[in-house]
């Protein structure tokens, strides 16, 4: 994604993300003007492979369930072609998600993320590899979805395979990028942006990008200990030096008081990218704000429960359980939406008011209790995709 000749080395990597941003948010308003209203073209398959294909965005649904409550529960209040389309999307990350960071990531190589790549390419020109595949192409030919931030997220598992130490936020800016940006890129034009939306593409494109670091900066927190004992640090190198931390602090596991002082720091910019990302869920069609809203509350929180781990990533995993999820749904009152955390549910980008539901709402309310449903039946309370589990996606 980023071929930066010399003259643009000294550009940060934000603003090098940026200019993706700006790329593919031209790129969508120019498919979306060329449609004029994005209709979702019919199944463009024979009627035999309608059934496979069928089957295949429900075996999406079913891996989306299994490895990420969090983001299932969202796509419960989508439309029924967004909520599919999310789901291979979702799969086709987890896979590549996998291939560095599953079962069989020991025997990963760079030529194998490179044939990981042309089977990318061959599925964005109607020609999946199996049904998972053949789910993504239907999606991308049905939504103005570009290739761009899926070759971006297949550099981020280079990355991985490359880096195990970051030298500043400016190199894991990127790494968060490609490994999780890339997913709010992949998902808006499914999202979809709402018509009577006054503000610029680029400026929901960036709010998207900035629910993936934010998630992303999230993770690494949660996952500190975890990577440590994988001999992988994160965490900005210049960034621990400066509160007085080494390595072996980190792999030492001691909660000290300059090691909660970090923490606070790397919350509260956490923390700031998720405040971005705020700014451009009520932007978006109006079924797709709640599985946002839901997936950014959800995951935030993992924050909030660090904070109450006293900063010890490294013997316990923050986690949010299910009774939390269910409180972090709010419900505003039918006259205006609660204080919730940290923000106030705008009236016209709240989630269903299940008080005093108008019949539009009561759809949403028999959606949202599916979610609750959903929520209360699920096995475990594992959080985002809990993990890369027992690698029943692996590259076939
Ligand atoms: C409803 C909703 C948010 C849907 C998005 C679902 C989707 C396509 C998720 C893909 C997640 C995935 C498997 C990515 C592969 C790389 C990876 C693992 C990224 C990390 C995700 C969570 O991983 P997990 O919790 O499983 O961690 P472990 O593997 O256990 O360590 C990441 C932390 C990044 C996830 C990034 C997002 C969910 C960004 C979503 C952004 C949007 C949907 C944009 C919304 C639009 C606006 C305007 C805010
Ligand atoms: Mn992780």
């Amino acid at each position: 994604m980023v071929a930066s000749p010399p003259k643009e080395a000294a550009l940060s990597s934000e603003r090098k993300v940026y200019d993706v941003v700006l790329k593919q948010a031209a790129l969508v308003r120019e498919q979306v003007r060329s449609k004029s209203v994005l209709v979702v073209r019919p199944e463009m398959v024979a009627h035999g492979s309608l059934q496979v294909l069928n089957e295949a965005y429900d075996r999406c649904g079913e891996v989306c369930a299994e490895y990420a409550k969090t983001f299932y529960l969202g796509t419960l209040l989508m439309t029924p072609e967004r909520r599919r389309a999310i789901w291979a999307i979702y799969v086709w990350c987890r896979r590549t998600d996998e291939l560095v960071d599953g079962p069989n990531a020991s025997h990963i190589t760079p030529s194998a993320l490179d044939r990981w790549e042309m089977r990318l390419h061959d599925l964005f020109h109607g020609r999946p590899y199996d049904m998972l595949d053949a789910a993504v192409s239907d999606t991308v030919s049905k939504f103005p979805v570009d290739i761009q931030p899926f070759k971006d997220m297949i550099e981020g598992m280079r990355m991985d395979l490359r880096k195990s130490r970051y030298a500043n936020f400016d190199e894991l800016y990127l790494y968060c990028y490609y490994v999780a940006g890339t997913v709010g890129l992949m998902s808006v034009p499914v999202m979809g942006i709402a018509s009577d939306s006054c503000t610029k593409t680029e400026n929901v494109y960036n709010a998207a990008l900035a629910l993936g670091i934010a998630n992303q900066l999230t993770n690494i927190l949660r996952d500190i200990g975890e990577d440590a004992r994988r001999g992988r640090i994160y965490l900005p190198q210049d960034e621990l030096k400066q509160a007085g931390l080494s390595e072996e602090d980190v792999f030492a596991g001691k909660v000290t008081e300059r090691w909660r002082e970090f923490m606070r720091w790397q919350i509260k910019r956490a923390r700031m990218y998720f405040d971005e990302a705020e700014k451009g869920v009520p932007e978006l069609n109006p079924e797709s704000r709640w599985p946002v809203w839901a997936a950014l509350l959800i995951y935030r929180q993992i924050l909030d429960e660090i904070q109450a781990n006293d900063y010890d990533v490294f013997s316990k995993r923050a986690y949010v359980n299910k009774a939390k999820k269910l409180l972090s749904l709010p419900a505003p009152t039918s006259s205006s939406p609660l204080r919730h955390g940290h923000f106030l549910f705008p009236a016209k980008s709240g989630p269903p008011n299940i008080c005093n539901p108008t019949p539009s709402e009561t759809g949403e309310c028999r959606k949202l209790a599916a979610m609750l449903l959903f929520l209360e039946t699920s096995a475990s309370a594992g959080d985002g995709g809990g993990g890369s589990g027992a690698g029943v996606l692996a590259e076939r």
